[in-house]
């Protein structure tokens, strides 16, 4: 990236953990109900926006193997100005930290940061469920970036139940093969019927990933990552993989196992939080002086 970005002008997009994902039911249109818990976490990639008057909306590079045409930044964007009749454009820069396709939400958050920094730059004044209404048409996942906390969901995985989880520290790891989404929902064999829990009812033990075991029929790298992992702590999928998380109470052991990774797989330690970092900035922009 040529033009150099302001750090106060970076839009944060985190990543987020499925700690458990149960597939509860179909709806009409072919779509699987779930119950989840959606983990935000305090790391991602950034997005920055300079805003023109021309209506033009571009990429100021393109992510590799993603046609701008499809990315789903430039989708929301489109989408936004389309919902708004707002006439300004954007060029839009990405730096790009997560796995693409690997369940942990890159491009959902991408999309939801970009509406929510374009909501407030283009000065379209759309309210939260608004913009999740507009999200929804990009992706199942895009609702629960734009609101932005750590919550129990169901649907789709867009009606929410606030949860409170203990702070915790994740070692995400990419066994580095690409799962498809909807492929694995199209799996005969994908499990569909299991019984509903109450929210009260939840814990981490008695819960899964009813897409883990297909998905380590389907690619045995995640199998043997997950065997791996499971000897230093508590390890599960996320969303319909490939990544893999394992939980820990301190950072350290978490870093700790990071050095230890073989070196076909990559990984990062990080934070799980209540509030995401787009929350945060959306709450700062919202309060600043100027209003940014
Ligand atoms: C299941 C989750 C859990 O987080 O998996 P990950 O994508 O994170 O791995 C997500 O909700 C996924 O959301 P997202 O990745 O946005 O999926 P979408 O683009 O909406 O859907 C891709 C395809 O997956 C299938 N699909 C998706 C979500 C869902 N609840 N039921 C489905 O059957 C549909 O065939 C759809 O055409
Ligand atoms: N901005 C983007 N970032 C990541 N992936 C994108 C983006 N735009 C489109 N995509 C496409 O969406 C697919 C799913 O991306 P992602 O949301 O990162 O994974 P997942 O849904 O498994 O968590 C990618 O494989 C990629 O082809």
């Amino acid at each position: 990236m040529d033009t150099v970005v302001m750090p106060q002008s970076w839009w944060p997009s985190p990543a987020k953990l499925n700690l458990f994902l149960h597939i509860t039911g179909r709806n009409a249109t072919g779509y699987h109900e779930l119950q989840t818990l959606f983990q935000m976490l305090d790391t991602g990639d950034r997005l920055a926006f300079d805003i023109n008057d021309n209506g033009i909306i571009a990429m100021s590079e393109s992510l590799p193997g993603v046609p701008d045409e499809d990315n789903l930044v430039v989708k929301a964007a489109r989408l936004l100005a389309r919902h708004t009749g707002s006439e300004q454009g954007a060029t839009i820069y990405i730096d790009k930290q997560l796995p693409m396709g690997g369940g942990i939400g890159g491009g959902s958050s991408n999309a939801a940061t970009t509406l929510v920094a374009l909501n407030h730059l283009w000065n379209c004044q759309l309210s939260e469920d608004e913009l999740a209404h507009i999200g929804l048409q990009l992706g199942a996942d895009v609702p629960v970036f734009i609101h932005g906390k750590t919550v129990f969901a169901e649907g789709i995985g867009e009606k929410f139940s606030p949860v409170s989880v203990p702070a915790t520290w994740y070692l995400i790891v990419n066994p580095g093969v690409h799962v498809s989404t909807p492929a694995i929902f199209g799996e005969p064999d994908l499990p569909r019927q299991t019984p509903r829990i109450q929210w009260s009812d939840y814990r981490y033990e008695s819960t899964r990933n009813d897409c883990q075991e297909i998905v380590c029929k389907r690619h045995p790298e995640v199998a043997k990552l997950l065997q791996w992992l499971v000897h230093y702590a508590p390890s599960r999928m996320t969303g319909t993989g490939a990544c893999v998380f394992a939980t820990f109470s301190d950072q350290q052991e978490a870093r700790d196992v990071l050095a230890k990774l073989p070196a076909d797989w990559t990984g990062f330690v990080a934070k799980g939080v209540a509030e995401s970092p787009l929350q945060l900035k959306r709450q700062e922009v919202n309060t600043a002086p100027d209003n940014m």
